[in-house]
C-alpha cells in the first residue's frame, strides 16, 4: 500500500525536509503541499533543492485541502497547528512539527507559549528511554496522532535520560549549554539572523530559565524517571545553516563509577542506529550529522567536578524534525522503522 501524504508548511525549511526525506521513502506519495504567504507558487519557488516535486503547486492551508490523506505533516508556527489539527479527522495519521501538543502540562504551555491549549500527543522521539527501561517507541505503534519534539529538546534529552533512568546522575542541577545554527528559527526574516549579525560571532538567547524548551526537556527527563529535574539551559546562536552541539552536565550520584556511567549509555543506545554512543575520548562534530537522522554522542565523567559530560551533535532539521518526525510515523503506521532514513550524512 502507497499512503497519500499532505504537507502543510511546505515552504518552510522544516516542511521541505519533510519533503527531501518522503522523497526516498518508498511507502509514500505526496499528493498535497499547502503554505500561507506562498499560497498559489511553485513549490520549487521556495523550495529549488527540491526538484523531484517539480510542478506542485502550494494550495492554501485549510483543513479542506489537507483532509482525505491518510498521513498529514504539520509544519507550522507555533500556535497555528492545534486549531486545524481539531479539523481534521480521525482517518488520517497528523504528525506536528511544531509544539502546540508536545507539552502534558497546561500550565507550562500557558505559561511558556501564552496561547489556546490543545491538548498533548504521543511524543515523537523514539529513542527516548523511559522510567521503565523501555523505549518512547513502545507508545507508537498505531497511534494516529505524533508531536514531534523540539529540536533542542531532542538532543538534550537523548544526552540526558540514560543516565538518569539508570540512577547514574542526579535529576537536579543539569546544565546545558547548546549551539545552534540560524535555520532552527525558520525562515522567517529576523534582524538577529541576518548574515552581518551572525558571521564571525555568536550570542546567547532565552537566558535564564526562559526558553520554551525548558519544560518539554523536564517532561521528558521526569518520564526516565527523574524526581525533582532542574535543568539551566542556554542556546547560544552560532553561524552555521544547520546543527545543534548540546553540551550538558550532570552531577553523579554518590558511589557511582565512570564505568557504570558508561554502561548506563551503552545499555540504551546499543541497538540504536540512529543514537550513538562514541568511544571512550571521542567527541561528535556537528558536521558528522548533517544530512543524517542520527544523534552522536560523546561522554566522559569529570571527576574533580564529580559531573559527567555529554556532548551531543545532531542536525536540528532531520533527527532534531524532519527525521523524527518520519521515523514516528513509520512506527505508527506498522513500517520497518528505519525506512526512508539514513544514519549517514554529507561531508565536507
Ligand atoms: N527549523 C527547525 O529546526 C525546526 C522546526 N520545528 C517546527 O516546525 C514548524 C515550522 O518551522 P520552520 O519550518 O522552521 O518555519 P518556517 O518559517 O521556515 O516555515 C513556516 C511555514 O509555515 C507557513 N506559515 C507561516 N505563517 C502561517 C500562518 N499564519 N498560517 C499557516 N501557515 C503559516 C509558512 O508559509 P509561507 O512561507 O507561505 O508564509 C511556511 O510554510 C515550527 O512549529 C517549528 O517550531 C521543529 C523542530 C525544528
Ligand atoms: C535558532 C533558534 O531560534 N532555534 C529555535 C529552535 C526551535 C526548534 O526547532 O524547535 P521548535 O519546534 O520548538 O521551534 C529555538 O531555540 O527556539
Amino acid at each position: 500500500m502507497v499512503y497519500s501524504v499532505a504537507i502543510a508548511g511546505a515552504s518552510g525549511y522544516a516542511g521541505g525536509e519533510v519533503l527531501r526525506l518522503l522523497a526516498g521513502h518508498p511507502d509514500f506519495e505526496v499528493r498535497t503541499v499547502t503554505a500561507h504567504s506562498n499560497a498559489g507558487e511553485l513549490l520549487t519557488t521556495t523550495q529549488p533543492h527540491l526538484r523531484s516535486y517539480a510542478g506542485m503547486v502550494l494550495q492554501e492551508t485549510t483543513a479542506d485541502v489537507l483532509r482525505g490523506h491518510d498521513v498529514v505533516f504539520l509544519a507550522l508556527p507555533h500556535g497555528k497547528s492545534g486549531a486545524l489539527a481539531d479539523e481534521l479527522g480521525d482517518g488520517s495519521l497528523v504528525v506536528d512539527c511544531g509544539a502546540d501538543h508536545r507539552l502534558t502540562s497546561e500550565a507550562a504551555w500557558q505559561q511558556f507559549y501564552r496561547s489556546d491549549y490543545h491538548g498533548s500527543w504521543p511524543y515523537g522521539l523514539p529513542e527516548l528511554v523511559l522510567a521503565d527501561g523501555g523505549k518512547q517507541r513502545q507508545n507508537l505503534a498505531g497511534v494516529n496522532r505524533i508531536a514531534v519534539p523540539g529540536c533542542n529538546v531532542t538532543a538534550v534529552s537523548l544526552a540526558l535520560a540514560p543516565g538518569i533512568q539508570a540512577g547514574v546522575i542526579q535529576p537536579a542541577d543539569l546544565v546545558t549549554v547548546l549551539a545552534v545554527g540560524p535555520s532552527g528559527a525558520g525562515k522567517t526574516l529576523r534582524t538577529d539572523l541576518l548574515a552581518s549579525e551572525l558571521l564571525g560571532s555568536a550570542h546567547a538567547y532565552g537566558v535564564g530559565g526562559v526558553h520554551r524548551h525548558v519544560p518539554e526537556i523536564i517532561q521528558n527527563l521526569t518520564g526516565a524517571g527523574g524526581e525533582g529535574v532542574s535543568v539551566s539551559f542556554t542556546p547560544v546562536l552560532v553561524p552555521m545553516a544547520r546543527g545543534i552541539l548540546a553540551t550538558s552536565t550532570a552531577r553523579l550520584q554518590p558511589g557511582v563509577s565512570a564505568a557504570d556511567v558508561r554502561s548506563a549509555w551503552q545499555l540504551a543506545y546499543a541497538d540504536e542506529p540512529f543514537v550513538q554512543l562514541l568511544p571512550e575520548g571521542s567527541f561528535p562534530k556537528v558536521s558528522d550529522t548533517i544530512g543524517a537522522n542520527t544523534a552522536l554522542i560523546g561522554l566522559a565523567v569529570d571527576e574533580a567536578a564529580e559531573r559527567v559530560v555529554t556532548v551531543v551533535a545532531l542536525d536540528n532539521l532531520v533527527k532534531g524534525t524532519a527525521g523524527a518526525a518520519i521515523q514516528s510515523t513509520n512506527i505508527a503506521l506498522g513500517l520497518a522503522e528505519h525506512t526512508g532514513l539514513s544514519p549517514n550524512g554529507v561531508a565536507p
